[in-house]
């Protein structure tokens, strides 16, 4: 596994971007450590964090739409080379990763580098996803650590990853599309959206689990408590 934090690699010529998409129900330091972390160890010219407006494969959000990329927009704030991207957000129907993947690709052309970015949970069911071949056509896998969630890899996945693993950045960044790295994160963080609800539910405080400015979001408007 690449150990993000102890390595860097000489920065190339061409465009690389990260789609880091998530429910975002809300935004944590989780996500944002892991995005900025990302960035640095791969010298990522962007990375798009999408809030999904349908998540396939899991229940609704608790808040709409807008109240996720308005939190996630406060928790970038200035971060450079990050960006809060509503293109799910004006899309109906389940928000396939497949057509935003595919979206990305026509905005940065076929010479760029595409990485689709996902905690190990999200990647232990990738095989459920929508058209999980096509994903590897329009870019690479970057599978963050998540403390807490590990475990065996089920038959299918590792069918569908066989002869993509990499070790390298190098490796990864060779080829547009196809190829599977995981990432270790030298701030792992074992925080997740639902124990973060779950403390809102019950009147506690969130500080410092999410960005200030979050935390004065959700205490304004109230959400979580019901
Ligand atoms: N603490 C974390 N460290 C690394 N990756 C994370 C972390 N939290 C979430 N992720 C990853 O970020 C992406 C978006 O996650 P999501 O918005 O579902 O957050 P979550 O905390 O997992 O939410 P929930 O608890 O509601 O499932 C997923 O790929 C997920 O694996
Ligand atoms: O495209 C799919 O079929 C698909 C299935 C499950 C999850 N995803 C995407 O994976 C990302 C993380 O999902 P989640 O549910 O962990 O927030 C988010 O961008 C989802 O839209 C995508």
């Amino acid at each position: 596994m690449f150990d993000g934090a102890s390595r860097q690699v000489t920065k190339p010529a061409s465009t690389r971007v990260a789609m880091f998409g998530g429910t975002y129900d809300p935004v944590h330091i989780g996500h944002l450590r892991s995005a900025v972390e990302l960035r640095e160890a791969l010298m990522l010219d962007h990375v798009h964090m999408v809030p999904a407006h349908v998540p396939p494969h899991r229940n609704d959000p608790a808040i709409s739409g807008q109240s996720r990329l308005e939190m996630l927009r406060l928790g970038i704030g200035d971060t450079p080379g990050l960006i809060a991207d509503d293109r799910e957000l004006s899309r109906n129907g389940p928000s396939y990763s497949v057509d935003t993947l595919a979206c990305l690709r026509e905005a940065y052309g076929d010479g760029a580098c595409l990485i689709m970015a996902v905690g190990h949970d999200a990647f232990l069911k990738l095989a459920q996803w929508h058209r999980p071949e096509r994903l590897f056509e329009l870019a690479n896998l970057v599978v963050i650590d998540r403390p807490g969630h590990t475990g065996a890899l089920p038959h299918e996945l590792v069918d569908l990853i066989r002869e993509r693993m990499v070790e390298t950045p190098e490796a990864l960044m060779a080829s547009p599309a196809g190829r599977v790295l995981r990432m270790a994160l030298s701030t792992a963080l074992p925080i997740s959206a639902t124990d973060i609800r779950a403390r809102c539910r019950r009147g506690e405080s969130i500080r410092y689990l999410v960005p200030d400015a979050v935390a004065s979001y959700l205490e304004v408007s109230g959400a979580y408590r019901e």
